[in-house]
């Protein structure tokens, strides 16, 4: 089961990311978001290839086709194992998306990342996609929407939170990837976390990965955390 956490590398320079790498050994699978990769840049890309861990690339692309498609590209040529993109860039954005990075790779001599569309944030509320957003759906309805239209334009999967995964997987196909952040364990901190399981109800939810954050690298002990979480999981 450990293989199904991925943890967040949400820390601002490169030292602090190898400290944790270091510090986690049992960790195969590593997330890069966008504070770490607008501080380093690729680097930390090398450092976690040369362990070879697994790296999910979440720099959440969201604007137009041609620019979009430009990022992925070049993304692609990383040769991680997941990308990130907003479900909101619409259709076209998409679908010049999932084939960027098919070149993107192609070109590189390396793997496609399996390129996968947020849904919606885990931070929003149904009340802040109500009031906020203005979005007249609701939220559940809403990030069925966005799924499908992932998946219509070509994408792999999404990422969704915890309380959405069970209606997801029994409406998009077998093998499309559901990603859930937002996960927290009963005995952490829920943070600025609106919608979330535990990890045991995610997985028992249908969740393929779960995105496991603060409640793992804020610990005293980020190892006995880590412990704690994959016995719960070895429990489903
Ligand atoms: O794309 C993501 O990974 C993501 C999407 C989302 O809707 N919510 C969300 O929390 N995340 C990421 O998942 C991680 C959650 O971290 P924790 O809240 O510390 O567990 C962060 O790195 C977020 O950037």
């Amino acid at each position: 089961m450990n293989e199904k956490i991925i943890v967040p590398l949400d820390v601002p320079d490169l030292d602090s990311a190898i400290a944790l790498v270091d510090k986690l050994p049992q960790v195969t699978f590593w997330k890069v978001g966008l504070e770490l990769f607008t501080s380093t840049g690729p680097k930390i890309l090398e450092v976690l290839k040369s362990q070879e861990k697994r790296i999910f690339l979440d720099l959440k692309f969201h604007d137009i086709p041609n620019t979009v498609g430009g990022a992925c590209r070049a993304a692609a040529g990383y040769g991680v194992d997941l990308l990130t993109i907003h479900a909101t860039c619409g259709k076209d954005a998409l679908k010049a998306a999932a084939e960027a990075v098919q070149i993107g790779a192609e070109k590189a001599g390396t793997k496609p990342p399996k390129l996968i569309a947020i849904t919606l944030l885990t931070s929003i509320s149904a009340r802040q996609l109500a009031f906020d957003l203005k979005i007249p759906l609701e939220l559940p309805e809403f990030a069925l929407e966005m799924a499908l239209l992932a998946q219509n334009s070509g994408l792999n999967g999404v990422v969704c939170s915890p309380e959405e995964v069970q209606q997801l997987r029994a409406s998009c196909e077998k093998d499309f990837l559901l990603v859930c952040p937002g996960v927290r364990p009963t005995w952490a901190d829920k943070g600025d976390q609106k919608r979330s399981l535990t990890p045991s109800q995610a997985i028992t939810a249908g969740a393929d990965y779960l995105v496991i954050g603060r409640p793992i690298t804020a610990a005293a002990e980020p190892e006995l955390a880590w412990n704690r979480i994959v016995e719960e999981l070895n429990t489903v």
